[in-house]
């Protein structure tokens, strides 16, 4: 699991460690120059080369400067045409500077040199953990301009102009294709629009990792969510394994229950019951499932429930959801069934069991809370309104518990951007849920199977939402082992 950190849990880890550093009678500023000798190798890799390479670093006054201009110093050591821009010559970072100078680099005023877009690499160390808004008119000016370039950007810790806490852009911003960052790594490079501005993520080790406070939001990777996939063992059976109950579909409707009740039992359920109106589309589908027409007390025992795809909102489907909901079992609010509960909360507050709701962000501010640019934060607003676990879709989807422990999901593509593929994660959910995991680390390893499975069926080109049942077997096996299946996790 990777534990993201805010800007304010990395300083107080930085200031125990760096009193840690002191006490071993290490050299000051020893933080600093392991992140920058991290930054140089991450550049060095990407780069190939150092021996005449074209390097513009971007400083600014604070320490996120101090990095770029160590790092620039171990570049231009290494034989690089290292050029610094400070954006405020009075304060830029006096060691750093000198290191920079000392190795042969080159220093300009914020004008910048002739051919900042031309550079082979360009270092954005403007601002880091310690920036507030969008980049200020003369910062912004000189990242559009180094921006525009075909050399390889990569940013300094964060991207200047993203809010390393919640991923918010307010106003202009340097984007990059690689972020370094330090100590661990910062929600705000992986939810939101900074994730789209921070590119592939690379985290240094700088020996924060005693001194952090146990981090309230975290990402999953495959071998955590193995441990949900786990296959059968001997002494099982298929009830055993979790029954999963799925009340989804409607004459109208009948594609949401098919898609629903096969991504339930090509995710791992021992068996899946469907009570509904959709029964002859499920049965003609999957004669593996066991149909019943009538209510969901007709379909037998099972160990969590699905509501909503495609099963409408009239007084019929109001009274299946209730009668769900009733249950003291686990529920994924999905679809239909979001509309209902968010014009009647009540039917969600204050059951003893999990309750899972998957919105999107039009289905999320039916519930009068809207989505903003921190989506973690949007989503544990809601969650704890209701006391329920709030899975908030996006291309960085987000869990949230009411206690505040969070998930950002580190896998997906824009090809899951087609009707019925939310269906398939309502599916998948109830699968995991019927094993009586925890219901918020139980919602985020659903979100990174289908993300998995979306990659992997993207591979062939675009898909459909069927693609992704048909999919899942093949991902669950690549998942439950991690490293021989060809789907990298993200290189944080
Ligand atoms: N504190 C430590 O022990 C360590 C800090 N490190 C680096 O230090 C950084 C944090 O340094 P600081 O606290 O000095 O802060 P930063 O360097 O991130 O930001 C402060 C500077 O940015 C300017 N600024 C703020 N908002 C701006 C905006 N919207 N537009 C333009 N300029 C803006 C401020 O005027 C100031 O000059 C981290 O991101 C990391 O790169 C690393 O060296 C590791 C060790
Ligand atoms: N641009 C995107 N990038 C990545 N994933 C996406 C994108 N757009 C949608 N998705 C994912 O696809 C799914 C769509 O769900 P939903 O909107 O409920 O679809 P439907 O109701 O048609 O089944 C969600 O899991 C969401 O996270
Ligand atoms: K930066």
């Amino acid at each position: 699991m990777i534990g993201l950190s805010t800007a304010a849990e990395v300083r107080a880890a930085e200031v125990r460690a760096a009193e840690d550093v002191l006490l071993a009678r290490t050299r000051e500023g020893a933080l600093m120059r392991r992140a920058a000798t991290g930054l140089a190798t991450v550049c060095l890799r990407r780069l190939g080369r150092a021996h005449g390479v074209r390097v513009t670093v971007l400083v600014g006054g604070g320490n996120n400067g101090g990095d770029a201009l160590f790092a620039g110093a171990h570049l231009a050591a290494r034989g690089a045409r290292v050029t610094a821009v400070l954006l405020d010559p009075g304060r830029a970072h006096p060691a750093g500077l000198a290191a920079l100078r000392r190795a042969g680099g080159r220093v300009t005023g914020p004008e910048g040199p002739d051919g900042l877009d031309r550079a082979d690499l360009v270092l954005d160390g403007i601002v880091g953990i310690g920036g507030r808004g969008g980049l200020r008119p003369a910062a912004a000016a000189l990242a559009e301009r180094a921006a525009t370039g075909p050399g390889l950007t990569v940013a300094v810790d964060v991207p200047s102009g993203v809010d390393a806490d919640t991923g918010a852009v307010e106003g202009a911003a340097f984007p990059v294709l690689h972020t370094v960052t330090f100590g661990a790594v910062k929600p705000g490079l992986v939810v939101g629009d900074g994730r789209g501005y921070a590119g592939t993520v690379h985290l240094v080790d700088i020996g924060l990792g005693p001194h952090l406070a146990p981090p309230r939001a975290h990402q999953l990777t495959d071998a955590d969510v193995a441990a949900h996939l786990q296959p059968p063992e001997p002494g099982d059976d298929k009830y055993s394994r979790g029954v999963v109950g799925v009340v989804a579909g409607s004459a109208t409707y009948p594609g949401a229950a098919v898609l629903c009740t096969g991504a339930a039992l090509r995710t791992r359920a021992g068996l899946v019951r469907y009570a509904g109106t959709a029964g002859d589309g499920v049965r003609a589908a999957w004669p593996e499932a066991i149909v019943t027409d009538g209510r969901p007390a007709d379909a037998g025992r099972v160990q969590a429930w699905v509501a909503g795809p495609g099963m409408g909102t009239d007084d019929d489907a109001r009274s299946v959801l209730a009668e769900v909901l009733a249950t003291d079992l686990p529920v994924v609010v999905d679809a239909d069934a979001l509309t209902m509960a968010a014009r009647e909360p009540a039917l969600v507050r204050g059951r003893d069991a999990p309750t899972v709701l998957t919105p999107h962000d039009r289905e999320f501010e039916r519930f009068g809370v809207p989505v903003d640019a921190d989506r973690v934060g949007s989503a544990r607003r809601l969650a704890a309104e209701l006391g329920a676990v709030v899975l908030l879709k996006g291309d960085a989807t987000v869990v949230a518990a009411p206690d505040g422990t969070a998930y950002v999901n580190a896998t997906g593509t824009s090809e899951l951007a087609t009707a019925g593929t939310g269906d398939v994660l309502a599916g998948i959910l109830g699968a995991l849920l019927a094993t009586g995991t925890p219901a918020a680390e139980t919602a985020a390893a659903a979100a990174h199977l289908h993300g998995r499975t979306g990659q992997l069926a993207a591979e062939r080109g675009p898909l459909i939402a069927g693609d992704l049942v048909r999919r899942l077997p093949e991902t669950v096996g690549r998942v439950r082992e991690p490293g021989t299946g060809g789907l990298r996790d993200s290189e944080a």
